[in-house]
């Protein structure tokens, strides 16, 4: 029978001001999802690996095989598959854990079914099975996971997405403090209606941080890393934030904020040399509130998902 395994990267989304459109990929940390071929029809998780038991293996539950049933509902076929998980990212942390699964899941079921759709092309059914995930239909951690490096979503209606250059000397460390938090439920917290000048404010930053990172202007992105529409809500949610924010600005990081939904931290900075003073100044901090961190270091992942 014939077998394909696939690795998906974390991802960042929003990257402060783009809420729901922007987010790109990291380095090194993942799921991966191995397919087999059987011959009985239907799709079937048969295990589930690093997620302490807490994900459903039912197939209208799991991102992966979500993801998988709206690619072969399109192609109008039933195949029979069966479908290995290996989580490499904690749930509900704001890393794309969701969509990293979902993203693994389709590259590999797609190169099973001798690659019916281009990579791009995967996109809406990632998209179907975040909407299950976490009850909206965001691109920003699949986007990214699926084609690597800054993606924006310009248009959903339309799926206008487009792949951003990445400055060489960007790197991101995330701060993942040891707890969990859903991303429905910190949706659940932002406002449907936002004033007009926040509108004017915002705009001005996506823009700013798209010209940053095509003009490889570190000051310019590190002037638009700020997010007036969904931060405000949910910095709240997370314990430490803004005197995290003074003390890696104060160590030369370009900027912070919350990755996807949180509560992981993303902190942006040009060359590795700011690194290790990022790091210790975040944990001093969340040392002081009796919160526990994970730190990882990453460049930008500017290749996505991929087969094995
Ligand atoms: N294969 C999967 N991997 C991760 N989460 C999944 C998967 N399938 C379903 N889920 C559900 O998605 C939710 C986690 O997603 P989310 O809150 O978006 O996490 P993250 O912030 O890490 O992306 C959990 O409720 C989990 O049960
Ligand atoms: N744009 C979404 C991103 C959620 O990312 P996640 O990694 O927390 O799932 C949002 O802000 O809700």
């Amino acid at each position: 029978m014939k077998t394909i395994k696939a690795f998906a990267p974390a991802t960042v989304a929003n990257v402060s001001c783009g809420f729901d459109i922007l987010g790109f990929a990291l380095e090194g940390m993942g799921d991966w999802v191995t397919v087999t071929e059987r011959e009985s029809p239907g799709l079937e998780v048969i295990s589930i690996q690093g997620d302490g038991g807490k994900l459903p293996y039912d197939s209208d539950k799991n991102t992966c095989t979500v993801a998988i049933q709206a690619m072969i509902d399109e192609l109008g076929i039933n195949p029979g598959i069966e479908i290995q998980l290996e989580k490499g990212l904690p749930l509900g942390s704001g890393m794309g854990s969701s969509a990293a699964s979902a993203v693994a899941a389709l590259v590999a079921a797609n190169e099973l079914l001798g690659n019916p759709f281009q990579k791009n092309e995967l996109l809406p059914f990632a998209i179907a099975a975040e909407k299950v995930a976490c009850g909206a239909g965001h691109a920003d951690n699949v986007g990214p996971s699926l084609l690597g490096g800054f993606v924006l979503i310009r248009d959903y209606h339309l799926l206008d997405v487009i792949k951003l250059p990445v400055p060489e000397e960007l790197h991101c460390v995330l701060l993942h403090p040891h707890y969990q938090l859903n991303t429905a439920d910190s949706r659940s917290v932002l406002r449907d209606q936002i004033p007009l000048r926040h509108a004017t404010i915002q705009s001005g930053n996506v823009a700013g941080l798209v010209t940053g990172l095509f003009q490889g202007d570190f000051d310019l992105i590190s002037r638009s890393l700020r997010d007036v529409i969904a931060e405000p809500y949910r910095a709240v949610l997370i314990p430490g934030f803004y005197e995290v924010r003074e003390a890696i600005k104060a160590a030369g990081a370009l900027g912070m904020g919350i990755s996807g939904s949180g509560p992981t931290l993303f902190v942006l900075c040009k060359g590795s040399a700011p690194i290790p003073g990022i790091i210790t100044a975040a944990q001093e901090v969340f040392e002081s509130i009796g919160l526990g961190v994970d730190a990882y270091h990453s460049a930008i992942n500017t290749r996505g998902a991929h087969i094995l």
